[in-house]
């Protein structure tokens, strides 16, 4: 084998490869290529960002140690360090489904920082001198602890960064509309038929609740997200790592994300298994499940305009039917709902992975950790849109809803004190069967006058009995 126009030879402990000339990428990655030829789907371009961020916490950990020659160590950080900024997204073209470690991407990650180093250092790519890719950028290191720490690195700064904004965005904005609809009274339906009165601020403070509840369980994961498995090595005793490269590598990483990572006391459990992504994973899992709920109650509120509840509006999208002119539809509810439906999907793949350790180490971390980003990045994007497309412009039918109040049969639910349960029973049965108000029934049955009706029934009084009311949030 020969170099040849757009191909250059590399060797590795395995003999010689053919790779493009202008890859970064070494032997390890091309030969994967050749192996896992298996579907479209890639690593999100922040994972190779974090792996750029890993290794230049490494290659600092092993500098501040004694244990790497500090011009290699610099070559290795300015090369990682472009990783981490996107420059190299390109050179990382590996599938998700490759050995259950990781190893291939961690080899990526190593052969396309040690090329370029090498390349400032005035070599040529491919020459795996003077710095080599498993020796001096995969130093004190294996891809059985630094995958699963990139993954901890990757999920921790994509919640803080991503996630989190966009949660607290969409609470807020549930909240803005309780405040809004404070005053507006519905009829509550339970069974989805017609109860007491409330408010539509009530709904919407609940909406507001469960997402704020969300965010809290998200958080509440935190503490076991932040501890890293780097250190580790092989197997987690730590072997070919030096004495506190966990501390020191931890203290660089903190330092580069602001984050609070620290090491993991026990490398066995946090390479074994990913029982912290399972747990976050779980919180996403409910968050969607809240999503579903809210998504839906808020389209069939809306459902009409002329012959369902009708009772919100929602704001105009510019989108419409392809076939019944001016026909509008709950698109930003519908879209919502199914990156929530996604969401309870992967927690169900993260489930199968992240009971996929075996003895010491979890063989199912690539499709992990894509499933947990994919679930952050949707349900990111999907609160984002559906505060700010949907929530942010509701509006309420004021004329329908006080028409639906008046007309609501079990109003009548407040005389139960005054009357007994089963005169009240009457009333409504009354009112049903001759298709009149309550009000009506209850004057005609003569258990009560038109006045002391208006005076118990008043669905003002109703939406929460005195001393019992929550203070919006
Ligand atoms: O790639 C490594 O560093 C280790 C590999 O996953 C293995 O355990 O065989």
């Amino acid at each position: 084998m020969t170099d040849h126009p757009g191909i250059r030879i590399e060797h590795d402990a395995f003999g010689p490869v053919e790779i493009p000339a202008n890859r970064y990428w070494g032997a390890q990655t091309q030969r994967a290529l050749g192996v896992f030829e298996i579907g479209d789907e890639r690593f999100p371009a922040c994972l190779v960002w974090t792996f750029g961020l890993q290794k230049l916490a490494a290659a600092r950990a092993n500098r501040r140690l004694g244990t790497l020659d500090p011009s290699l160590a610099e070559a290795i950080e300015a090369a990682a360090l472009e990783v981490w900024k996107g420059r190299f997204d390109d050179h990382f073209p590996l599938p998700i489904w490759q050995t259950g470690s990781g190893t291939q991407t961690n080899m990526n990650a190593n052969e396309v920082i040690a090329n370029r180093a090498n390349e400032t250092l005035g070599q040529p790519l491919g020459r795996r001198r003077p710095v080599h890719p498993n020796d001096h950028v995969n130093r004190s290191q294996s891809s059985n602890d630094s995958f699963p720490t990139v993954m901890h690195l990757c999920v921790g700064i994509e919640l803080h960064d991503r996630l989190l904004p966009e949660l607290r965005l969409l609470r807020d904005t549930l909240a803005a509309k309780a405040a809004e609809f404070d005053d507006v009274v519905k009829i509550g339906r339970t069974h989805l038929m017609d109860a007491v009165p409330m408010t539509v601020g009530q709904a919407f403070d609940a909406f507001a609740r469960q997402v704020g509840l969300g965010i809290a369980r998200i958080e509440a994961a935190s503490p076991r997200l932040y501890r890293l498995a780097q250190g580790g090595t092989a197997v987690g005793s730590g072997l070919n790592a030096p004495a506190g490269f966990d501390e020191a590598f931890c203290e660089e990483v903190a330092g580069l994300t602001g984050l609070p990572f620290v090491p993991n006391p026990s490398k066995f459990e946090g390479m074994g298994a990913h029982d912290a992504l399972v747990e976050v994973s779980g919180a996403l899992n409910v968050l969607a499940v809240s999503l579903i709920k809210i998504a839906n109650d808020i389209r069939l509120l809306g459902s009409g305009p002329r012959t369902g509840l009708g009772e919100l509006v929602f704001p105009d999208d510019g989108l419409s039917s392809s076939i019944m002119p001016g026909k509008r539809n709950p698109t930003i509810a519908e879209a919502l709902l199914q990156v929530a439906f996604q969401v309870v999907g992967n927690h169900a793949t993260i489930s199968a992975a992240g009971a996929s350790g075996t003895f010491e180490l979890n063989v199912a971390k690539p499709v992990l950790v894509h499933n947990l980003l994919q679930a952050i990045r949707l349900l990111a994007d999907g609160s984002r849109v559906f505060a700010t497309k949907l929530v942010h412009g509701l509006a309420v039918d004021r004329e329908r809803l006080a028409a639906n109040v008046a007309n609501a049969l079990l109003l009548a639910t407040a005389l139960n004190p005054l009357l007994g349960y089963d005169r009240v029973a009457a009333i409504t049965r009354t009112a049903m069967a001759e298709n009149v108000t309550p009000r009506a029934a209850a004057i005609a049955l003569g258990f009560v006058t038109g006045e002391e009706y208006d005076r118990i029934v008043d669905p003002r009084t109703m939406i929460a009995p005195a001393g019992r009311r929550e203070p919006a949030r």
